[in-house]
């Protein structure tokens, strides 16, 4: 007999943790140290969305009309990761948010409303989110600029029943619509104005206040010069069904310059998913097509025969979902990950690990399990740049954030996904809910950036690639953490704290 022990194992490599039929999540993973040899700071999270997307910050805000629009898309795209823009409206307004978002090189929050000079201002409404009524000939964007009038101005005006034209102001100074966030300031300094306009094919696209330059001067500098395509407009990505009229939608999408196209299921291994992949490839075979979601080997596997070059991971995952529940269908997101992973980087294609992030840990995790990007909903839905204003609830200053399967949402906009040709029955696989008041974007994503660079360091990866080559050759050791482990891992013991990231 032989009595020698076996090897003490120190933590386990993911392909062993994972095959033992436990479905994980982030919280229950746990990475284990290794060795730094390298500056936090010089941690490279470049990566790619999908085969032909490379981003310089491995973030995408989710499609999700509580999330993305073109505000959102122009900052994730100054940031260097990218906004997918939600279908939960007409086809036209979708493709408006994407040319929006296209149409300026600053990450300002403004949609601009364009008048003609006949034109009455109702009330403040008019201006829907943007500090500006652009006045046009036509009242189009397509149009000479005449003019515009200022919120400011509108609400000290005597005579409310006044056409526009009365009392707007003249055309500002402008610029071409690509100009940076220094020429900018450079032209209102040396006109001494407050504001410019930015100009695309001869057409006013927006105007900059100097209030604005002044926000975003005062966030930390974009590291990058952004998501940029090579007609030098931002990165913007939009979701659709699957249904035939999706196919109308896609149309309106790829001529407003969309750069990526994801198909929007919980369940991404349908026929009508594989029929529409086939389709968007034959058609537009320039465009990149994102499929998912999925969460098993197997349903990755029939995406990528099809053609995807994207996977997007995550099946009730999500904060709003309730699918698990409801459905009894999903899988563990870390297990999830993993898994797709493990088989989409044999053919190149790129995975999003979609929902469950609430802190910079999960974001190490995913992207450390073989994810090339995390998709955000929460994480972002309470920022300055999502849709929707602020209420207060409880003495909390808080934004709407809601499920795409929720009735709510449902009835908006995705009724006729569900109440298709059979479905008589409306049934909610999400929640309408809140988030925290988190400011902007432009600040946090940054700072939960560093702390990202932070967790690759201690794993020893300097980059993304770096981290999935230590995955596969089994130098990333990881454990599955207790109860009690996950407890003394969080804050504990304390009468009282202050949480504070940054
Ligand atoms: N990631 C997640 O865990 C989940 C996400 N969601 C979100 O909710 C929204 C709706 O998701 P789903 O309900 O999966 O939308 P979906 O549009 O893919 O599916 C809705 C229903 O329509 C059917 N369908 C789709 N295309 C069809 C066609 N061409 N002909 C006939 N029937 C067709 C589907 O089989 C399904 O029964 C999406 O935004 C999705 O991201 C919803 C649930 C879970
Ligand atoms: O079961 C669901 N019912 C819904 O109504 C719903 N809406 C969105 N999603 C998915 O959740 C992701 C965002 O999740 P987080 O808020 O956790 O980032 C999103 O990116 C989606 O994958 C839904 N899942
Ligand atoms: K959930």
């Amino acid at each position: 007999m032989d009595f020698t022990p076996p090897p003490i194992e120190d933590g386990y490599a993911a392909e062993k943790l994972f095959n033992s039929g436990f479905s994980y999540t982030y919280d229950d993973l746990i990475f284990l140290p290794h060795y730094i040899d390298f500056a936090a700071d010089a941690v490279d999270l470049s990566s790619r969305l999908s085969r032909n997307i490379p981003l310089s910050t491995p973030f995408v805000a989710s499609p999700m009309d509580t999330v993305s629009e073109s505000a959102m898309a122009s900052a994730m795209a100054a940031l260097g990761g990218i906004a997918i823009i939600h279908p939960n409206t007409t086809p036209s307004r979708q493709a408006a948010f994407i040319r929006a978002a296209k149409s300026r090189r600053v990450p300002i929050l403004s949609d601009p409303v364009f008048f003609s000079p006949s034109d009455v201002i109702d009330s403040e409404e008019d201006f829907a989110a943007s500090p500006f009524i652009l006045v046009t000939e036509s009242g189009h964007s397509k149009g000479k600029f005449l003019g515009f009038v200022s919120k400011t101005n509108y609400l000290n005006q005597n005579d409310k029943g006044a056409r526009v034209s009365d009392y707007m102001e003249p055309p500002p100074a402008a610029l071409p619509w690509s100009s940076d966030l220094a020429r900018i300031e450079e032209e209102l300094e040396n006109k001494k104005e407050n504001v410019v306009a930015l100009v695309k094919d001869d057409e006013v696209v927006d105007l900059v206040s100097k209030e604005e330059v002044d926000r975003v001067r005062g966030y930390p500098k974009l590291a990058s010069g952004g998501s940029v395509g090579a007609d030098g407009e931002w990165l913007v990505g939009a979701a659709i069904g699957t249904r035939e009229q999706d196919k109308e939608r896609l149309e309106h999408l790829v001529k407003a310059g969309v750069n990526a196209v994801v198909l929007d299921s919980s369940q991404g291994n349908s026929i009508y998913q594989l029929e529409m992949i086939k389709y968007v490839k034959k058609v537009y075979p320039e465009l990149d097509v994102i499929g998912g979601n999925v969460v098993t080997m197997y349903q990755a596997d029939n995406l990528i025969q099809a053609g995807v070059d994207g996977l997007r991971v995550g099946m009730g995952s999500g904060s709003i979902c309730t699918t698990q529940e409801v459905c009894a269908v999903g899988r563990g997101q870390g297990t999830a990950v993993y898994k797709v992973s493990s088989i989409a980087y044999k053919s190149g294609v790129p995975v999003i690990a979609d929902g469950g992030i609430s802190n910079s840990g999960h974001i190490v995790k995913a992207l450390s399990l073989g994810a090339s990007t995390v998709m955000m909903g929460s994480f972002l839905a309470g920022s300055i740049e999502a849709p929707g204003a602020y209420v207060y609830q409880n003495g909390q200053r808080v934004k709407k954030y809601r499920g795409m399967g929720s009735l709510e949402a449902m009835t908006q906009g995705s009724d006729q996904r569900y109440l298709g040709d059979t479905a008589k029955l409306k049934i909610a696989q999400g929640v309408v809910g809140a988030v925290k008041d988190k400011g902007s974007v432009l600040k946090f994503v940054p700072y939960t950036m560093q702390a990202v660079r932070q967790g690759f360091q201690d794993i020893g990866a300097n980059s993304l690639q770096s981290a999935h080559d230590l995955l596969r050759s089994r130098v990333l050791r990881l454990e599955v953490r207790t109860g009690a482990a996950q407890v003394e891992g969080g804050i504990h013991g304390l009468v009282s704290y202050e949480k504070k990231y940054y």
